[in-house]
């Protein structure tokens, strides 16, 4: 035990190069490592750079060689060591990645051909939906929330361009399901929406041209200032990115994703899906093992209790069409 725990940058330092050495040398394993460490948010990730906010400094880090090739994105809770001065040309190290509460995945497409985790530690999904110019895509709101089911989120509707059209119909297609919704139109102020964002971490998602952007520039103003220079990395201008940027809003964190198109939901088990409706979960309890729970399923005893005026129709229909919508292609663009 001649080399103790200093904690000091430069030991770390020295620590890693023994471990790459040694193997696995007791004395080693048992040192409590960068007891030194301080916590930071992932902001946003660049080039195998990760932005982290450290006590409100914007600061660079890279990944340090003993975290080996697990993934570090946007939401994780991080510990770090180094230059935690957040001056320009500085670089700090990522040692630790904490547990994840959460994570949301996206499935390989052309563009990239692995699946990964783009957002850590959400705890909602604000699905943003215009309705109209872009006409609203149900098929797609319906991907994000079984997404935000399968990923332990609460889903949240955005209804934006309430300025051209009513949101009646689309509301009326997700009450069975319980969705919370908000109104948006440019005349009114989102205070309802700050309301149920404030204090939360959550993800934003939708297809292009739905108001997004301006969204999220509405809630905060002056984010380029408020994030410092995370600023060129929100996904628009010149630093177009296909990662997610997180901004710091009103006691929580407003995570903005670029690129999001798709969920991966071929994986999702009915089975756990199910479970996240609990009046419909105790009746397909009964249903034969692999149950799919449609309609021309003969013994599923969801189609029984809906005969025996069991269970709430409207609401089946709502559930049996999410799981269905786990179907098909899942680079669809929506
Ligand atoms: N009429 C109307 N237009 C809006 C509203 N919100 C946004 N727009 C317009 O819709 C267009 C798309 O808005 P963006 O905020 O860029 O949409 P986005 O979802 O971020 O789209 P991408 O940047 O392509 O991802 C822009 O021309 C906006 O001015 C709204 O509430 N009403
Ligand atoms: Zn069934």
């Amino acid at each position: 035990m001649s080399r103790t725990r200093g904690g000091g940058r430069h030991l770390d330092e020295d620590d890693i190069r023994v471990r790459a050495r040694g193997g696995s040398r007791p004395r080693t394993r048992n040192r409590p490592k960068h007891e030194n460490a301080v916590a930071g948010l992932v902001t946003n990730v660049d080039r195998g750079r990760y932005r982290c906010l450290v006590d409100g400094v914007a600061v660079v880090a890279m990944k340090a060689r003993e975290l080996g090739r697990g993934s570090i994105v946007v939401g994780d809770r991080v510990d770090l060591v180094g230059d935690l001065s957040g001056r320009p040309d500085t670089l700090a190290r990522v040692v630790r990645v904490r547990e994840r509460r959460s994570v949301l995945r996206r499935t390989a497409d052309d563009t990239d051909p692995v699946e990964r985790v783009i957002v850590a530690n959400a705890d909602q999904m604000a699905i943003v939906c215009a309705l109209a110019d872009p006409e609203p895509q149900p098929r797609f709101v319906d991907r994000c929330l079984v997404a935000a089911y399968d990923a332990g989120l609460d889903p949240l509707l955005c209804l934006t361009k309430a300025d051209l059209a009513a949101p009646d119909e689309l509301v009326r297609v997700y009450e069975p399901l319980g969705v919370p919704f908000e109104v948006l139109s440019p005349d009114g102020e989102p205070d309802g929406l700050r309301a149920r964002l404030a204090g939360r971490t959550s993800v934003f998602v939708g297809s292009s041209g739905v108001g997004k952007s301006t969204l999220v520039n509405r809630l905060i103003p002056g984010t380029d200032r408020a994030v410092g220079h995370v600023n060129a990395v929100t996904g628009r201008g010149r630093h177009t990115s296909t990662s997610a940027v997180a901004l710091p809003f009103e006691g929580g964190w407003l995570i903005d994703t670029p690129g999001v198109r798709s969920f991966g939901l071929a994986h999702i088990d009915p089975e756990d899906f199910v479970a996240g409706f609990p009046d419909i979960a105790d009746v397909a309890a009964d249903c034969p093992p692999g149950c799919s729970h449609q309609e021309d399923e003969p013994d599923c005893a969801i189609g029984a209790a809906l005969e025996q005026g069991r269970l709430d129709a409207d609401r089946v229909a709502s559930l049996r069409r999410l799981l269905a919508s786990r179907e098909g292609d899942p680079d669809e663009q929506p």
